[in-house]
């Protein structure tokens, strides 16, 4: 009878392990984006105001978007400048301020919310002079302005972010000034 105990706890117990009645469902891996912090010669920092269209439409942001599969994010990063702006950056140029962790908002079509990771990178060299390609707006302001200025929820940890950076003049003294 003991034995009989022993035997079906211990079944019970492989078929817990074995056959879990309850998996978890699959989690989609993070969605990665590269943003910039381009930084004129007066230590202005470049804010791009999102198309309408798009999720968070009309918030401003650190231009910028998702990393493609095989690209490393510092060419992601390049590559939506060109995109975005019509500006040509070298990926070695641009030096790592910051990360944000969150979810990303639903989309309208009824997508649902995934784990979202915002890389956050500055640069004050370039090639060409910044255009608006895909945004409603851009401007130059003052880093400290940064956070006045409605955003995805992210982009305020990666402006406190961006401000202490600056304040510490944390560029390589190999990044010259534009
Ligand atoms: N580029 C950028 N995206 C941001 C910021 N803050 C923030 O929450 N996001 C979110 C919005 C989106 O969920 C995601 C980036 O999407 P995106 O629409 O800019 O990317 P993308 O240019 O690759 O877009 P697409 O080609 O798929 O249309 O990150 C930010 O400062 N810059």
């Amino acid at each position: 009878m003991w034995q009989v105990t022993v035997n079906s706890k211990l079944n019970a117990m492989v078929e817990l392990t074995e056959y879990p009645t309850h998996p978890d469902p699959p989690v989609a891996p993070a969605l990665l984006v590269a943003a910039v912090a381009l930084i004129d010669g007066q230590g202005h920092v470049l804010m791009h105001q999102r198309p309408h269209s798009s999720v968070h439409g009309g918030l401003w942001e650190f231009p910028g978007g998702k990393v493609e599969a095989g690209e490393t994010p510092e060419a992601a990063a390049a590559r939506e400048m060109a995109e975005e702006l019509g500006i040509a950056i070298d990926p070695a140029a641009l030096c790592p301020v910051g990360f944000a962790s969150g979810m990303t908002v639903p989309s309208s079509t009824g997508g649902s919310s995934r784990s979202l990771v915002i890389l956050l990178y500055a640069a004050r060299q370039w090639t060409g002079e910044p255009q608006l390609h895909e945004g409603e707006a851009m401007a130059w302001l003052d880093p400290h302005r940064v956070p006045a200025l409605a955003m995805p929820e992210l982009d305020y940890p990666l402006a406190a972010a961006l401000i202490a950076w600056v304040e510490k003049n944390l560029f390589p003294p190999s990044v010259e000034r534009r």
